[in-house]
């Protein structure tokens, strides 16, 4: 803290509850919380981890700069024999996109999915060790979305008991891989199966690219990286890759094979294990950003409200202070459904690593009939948390005023290095299809006496959810969760039937699904806020210790199904799920709500416990110390090294000087 004093000291004594234990529970428990509070604050404490100078940085500098970090990270994590829950949060708090992220994230759980038991032995090892590093080399320049569409081919020759991976045309190249351009050692590349002249689908195959012995290109192999992406420093700190095949030799048992095997005489063996899993480590993936999109919107939150108890206009009296602009009703209305998203979204991401650990342990025991729940809520969440998160960041930057634009904010970067999750690991429109199918499909069950379960369970009361009024009559109604439960299911059931009755319309279902898609896309976002809404009620039925804590997770969960209930008042109203009268007392509530989250907002950002160094920001600093820093960096610009800028004597004096003898 700058000479030891604490600006934000008086809003930190209007806490209403216990810090300590609010951290706790953001952190998941007191294991997590002990881990995420050391690490952070070991990596904090190394300047070699210091990020300062990220976003000024060329780009070859910069990754270069990204490759010391890693490896000084590695040999950390060796040094102090840190556990995988250590390493994985000592990667996360430094903070810096890489290609270790492929390697572990990605290219480590498809061996581990995909691969039998002995190609895991083979592999695991190596990649543990990271004797190989590798990526996952998905999408190609022509398709990403449509996986089925990917045009690199895998051809099963006998005679060598090999696979021949090749890229047939310049839109089967692989484009965007992260890792692939300038550091994987290997990849997990996914290609069409050839065996006999005949075509067996999409398959995942371990290929080695680049020499072990120089880091060269194998024989015939293209390898490079795709360029600059959005914003400095950034996501340009990973090399997103593109990759060529002309006809490279892979061993037969180098294709994944726990899904499909092929013989030695070149049959296609297909195993118990359904083809879907062949997506499998995406539904990993996408939880893992579930949880993260908790991460980077209560950073971006931290950051806002901090800066908002700090900053001041208008409003003084007799010449005292000006008025905060956290007191500003705007300014709260905006802000507090943020810090409540936050928190919302660390609860059903919690949620849903448990869900997966289940589908995993259910898998292997051959258990595949909670993959499609599992399907549906990773693709759906996925959509609703990073769009609004992404969303979120820049709603922060505003709320920040003009500072928010500056670099130092750390609310740029935040958003350059965020907003492509909307894209990645599945766009999410097209992850929203993927879930309004399986909602058109439970709908159209419900008359055979097949039971919706999980997630889509409430589908099976849908004679009661259509018949359903809400007997809301004062404000304080809306504070009742079995309340609010029974509208967010009726407004979801209703939208998602009206959907089905106009498809029952189409001749053609797929065309009607077409048609209808932008529809169906609303229809699933209600489904989703429903899961986000029951699992934060869920949460608060738990044992929650300290003084206060359950109070404000209550207030919080209040203003974030009454916030979704406003801006949504027109499904709720165009499904009858509330009158207008209903509509208007929500609001009223909500409005009460605001000023309970007020004195408490700060303590409520500060339950992130984010280090100054993870969150990267002036406006969001601990001790509130914003005005001297700002002033202070300003300074450390690289423009103002000099007082007069290179360029003068070329481009002003001569327009200086032409301007003077034009007077004269
Ligand atoms: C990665 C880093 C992780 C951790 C790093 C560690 C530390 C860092 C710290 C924190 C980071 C935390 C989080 C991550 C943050 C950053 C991430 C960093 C980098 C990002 C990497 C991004 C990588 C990628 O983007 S990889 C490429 C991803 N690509 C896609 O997602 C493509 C999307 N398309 C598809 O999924 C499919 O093609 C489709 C589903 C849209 C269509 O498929 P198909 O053509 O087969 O169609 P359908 O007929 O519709 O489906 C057939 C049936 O299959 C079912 N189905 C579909 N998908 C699945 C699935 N995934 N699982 C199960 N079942 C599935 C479908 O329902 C149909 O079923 P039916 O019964 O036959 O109807
Ligand atoms: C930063 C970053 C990192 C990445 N890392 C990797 C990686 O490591 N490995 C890897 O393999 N890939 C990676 N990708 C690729 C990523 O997975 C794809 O870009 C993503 O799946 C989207 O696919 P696309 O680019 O084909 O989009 P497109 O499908 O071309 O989307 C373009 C537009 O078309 C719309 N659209 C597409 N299909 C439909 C449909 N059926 N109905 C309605 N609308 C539709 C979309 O909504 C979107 O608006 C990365 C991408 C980014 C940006």
């Amino acid at each position: 803290m700058e000479g030891g004093v604490d600006y934000l000291a008086d809003e930190r004594k209007k806490a209403e509850f216990d810090v300590q234990q609010m951290k706790i529970v953001w952190a998941g428990s007191h294991h997590t919380f002990e881990i995420s509070d050391r690490i952070s604050k070991l990596v904090a404490n190394d300047p070699a981890f210091s990020k300062d100078e990220r976003t000024m940085l060329p780009r070859k500098e910069l990754f270069k700069n990204t490759l010391r970090k890693a490896s000084y990270a590695w040999k950390r994590i060796n040094d102090l024999h840190l556990s995988e829950e250590e390493a994985s949060q000592l990667r996360f708090y430094v903070d810096e996109p890489a290609f270790t992220d492929l390697h572990w994230g990605m290219f480590i759980p498809a061996i581990k999915g995909q691969g039998t038991d002995e190609q895991q032995k083979k592999w695991l090892p190596l990649a543990y060790k990271m004797q190989i590093i590798g990526c996952y080399a998905q999408t190609e320049l022509g398709h990403g979305s449509n996986v089925q569409g990917l045009e690199t081919t895998a051809t099963f020759d006998p005679q060598t008991d090999e696979f021949v991976i090749h890229s047939p045309t310049l839109t089967s190249s692989k484009w965007w891989p992260g890792g692939l351009g300038k550091v994987s050692t290997h990849g997990v590349v996914y290609a069409r199966l050839i065996t006999d002249g005949q075509e067996h689908g999409i398959h995942g195959f371990i290929v080695q690219l680049r020499r072990l012995e120089d880091h060269r290109p194998l024989p015939g192999i293209i390898i490079g990286d795709i360029g600059m992406k959005f914003g400095n420093g950034a996501y340009n700190t990973m090399d997103n890759g593109v990759l060529r095949f002309d006809h490279v030799r892979i061993p037969r048992d180098q294709m994944l094979m726990r899904v499909s095997q092929v013989t030695r005489d070149g049959k296609v063996v297909q195993s118990d294990v359904p083809r879907q899993l062949v997506y499998g480590t995406m539904v990993y993936v996408r939880q893992t950003i579930v949880q993260d999109a908790s991460c980077a919107l209560s950073r971006a939150v931290c950051i806002a409200t901090r800066y908002s108890a700090v900053r001041r206009q208008f409003g003084s009296h007799n010449g005292g202070p000006e008025t905060q602009v956290i007191d500003y009703k705007t300014q709260q209305s905006r802000l507090f459904p943020l810090l409540a998203s936050a928190y919302a979204f660390r609860f059903v991401g919690e949620w849903l690593k448990w869900l997966y650990t289940d589908v995993t342990q259910r898998l292997q025991a051959n258990d595949f009939s909670t993959l499609p729940e599992a399907h549906a809520c990773t693709a759906g969440l996925k959509s609703l948390t990073t769009s609004v998160t992404a969303d979120g960041i820049e709603e922060c930057r505003k709320l920040c005023g003009g500072h928010g634009y500056l670099c130092t904010s750390g609310l740029p970067e935040l958003f350059a290095v965020y907003v492509p999750a909307c894209t990645y690991e599945g766009d999410n429109i097209v992850l929203m299809l993927q879930v309004a199918r399986i909602l058109m499909k439970t709908v159209s069950q419900l008359g055979s006496g097949k039971l919706p379960v999980g997630t889509m369970a409430y589908m099976g009361r849908i004679e009661h959810l259509l018949q359903y009024r809400c007997n809301v009559q004062k404000a304080e109604d809306w504070l009742n969760p079995a309340i609010v439960l029974e509208a967010f299911e009726a407004r979801a059931a209703r939208m998602s039937v009206s959907c089905a009755k106009k498809l029952s319309k189409f001749a053609n279902p797929e065309e009607g699904f077409a048609e209808l898609s932008a529809d169906l896309v609303e229809a699933v976002v209600a489904h989703c806020q429903l899961i986000v809404v029951s699992k934060f009620i869920e949460k608060l039925q738990q044992d929650i210790p300290g003084k206060g804590v359950k109070q404000q997770l209550k207030v919080l969960c209040g203003v974030y199904y009454l916030f979704l209930l406003h801006k949504h008042q027109g499904d709720f109203l165009a499904t009858s799920c509330v009158t207008p009268k209903q509509a208007s007392l929500a609001n009223d509530q909500l409005r009460v709500l605001y000023s309970q989250v007020r004195p408490n907002a700060i303590a409520l950002v500060d339950a992130f416990n984010y280090t100054d160094h993870f969150l990267g920001s002036i406006l969001g600093r601990y001790d509130g110390n914003v005005y001297p820093k700002l002033y202070e960096a300003a300074w450390k610009d690289p423009l103002n090294d000099s007082v007069v800028p290179d360029g003068y004597h070329q481009y002003i004096r001569p327009l200086l000087k032409q301007q003077r003898s034009a007077k004269l």
